[in-house]
């Protein structure tokens, strides 16, 4: 044993895998709905931790790599990202375990809540929110490769923060992964994505500047009804989405600049918090 006028050696308490959950802590409730890896439950962790609970659908993931990967996300810590809490990988299904957001996804959030609650200076801070998580993954080289409003979630007092990044890695069903499948997400998608899959911190910022829009038109479906192969078309003719109905010229710059062809024309997220907060107190 350690003599106790010594501190314990750093591994104390590393034996077993720190990032591991033991699934008798965990009280699973009502579900919460199906995602890409199968269904998602709200539980409660050692009797008062709210969380969401995925359960990984057979075949849907590469578990092992993505087991390997948890110890990292778990050091990915920001009040901007849902915060993985652990795993269960003992048994199977194995269970991704987060932190709980109580208002869902902000995709339905800005579809469901009433605009005259959603002021413009409303949606510029859901903005800055989900920029500040990015600006931290991108400080840490983690892209999140599926950025868009859907995989973002909303709390109490309009706390927004992201979602599943990085997660995208580990899908297994081709038609998400590949960029002809029909999962695809084309429409936050910039050229060389479409083109070569070449993610990188100045994709996740093209997506952003899709995202903006979708929290300006308050959930408005990006190119409306276009099918796919016409949004790649437009995309690579270097045609953008339209300034949003009542959006400030400011804040649709910004999105225009995340949409610029060439990725090191785009900012980084660190440039864009700049920019946001720039506009929150000045024009806003
Ligand atoms: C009412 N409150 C709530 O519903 N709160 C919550 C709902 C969900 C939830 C519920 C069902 C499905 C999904 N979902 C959706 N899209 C996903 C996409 C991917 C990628 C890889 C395609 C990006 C991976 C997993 C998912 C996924 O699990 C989520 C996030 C997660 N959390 C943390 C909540 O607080």
């Amino acid at each position: 044993a350690t003599p106790c006028d010594r501190p314990a050696p750093p591994t104390a308490g590393l034996s077993h895998d720190k990032w591991e959950i033991d699934p008798s802590e965990l009280v699973l409730l009502e579900e919460l709905g199906a995602g890409q890896f199968g269904v998602v439950r709200r539980g409660k962790w050692r009797g008062r931790i709210d969380t969401a609970v995925k359960m990984m659908k057979e075949g849907t993931m590469s578990e092992d790599d993505f087991i390997d990967e948890a110890k990292v996300m778990t050091k990915l810590q920001h009040q901007n990202l849902v915060q993985l809490y652990g795993v269960c990988s003992k048994h199977r299904p194995i269970y991704i375990v987060t932190e709980y957001m109580r208002h869902g996804s902000l995709f339905n959030y800005l579809r469901r809540t009433s605009p005259d609650q959603l002021g413009p200076a409303v949606l510029l801070d859901m903005c800055i929110q989900v920029c500040k998580g990015m600006s931290y993954l991108e400080r840490h080289n983690y892209i999140h490769r599926d950025l868009a409003a859907r995989n973002c979630l909303v709390g109490d007092e309009n706390v927004v923060k992201v979602a599943d990044f990085g997660l995208a890695r580990y899908v297994l069903d081709d038609q998400y992964t590949s960029s002809g499948g029909t999962k695809f997400p084309i429409k936050w998608a910039p050229p060389e994505v479409l083109n070569y899959t070449r993610f990188s911190s100045k994709s996740d910022v093209w997506a952003f500047g899709v995202l903006m829009w979708e929290v300006f038109t308050c959930g408005k479906v990006p190119y409306g009804r276009m099918k796919n192969s016409e949004v790649v078309e437009m995309v690579q003719r270097g045609q953008v989405l339209e300034k949003p109905k009542g959006c400030l010229n400011e804040i649709y710059n910004v999105m225009r600049a995340c949409w610029r062809h060439a990725p090191d024309e785009r900012p980084s997220f660190r440039v864009l918090k700049e920019e946001l907060a720039q506009i929150a107190h000045t024009v806003l």
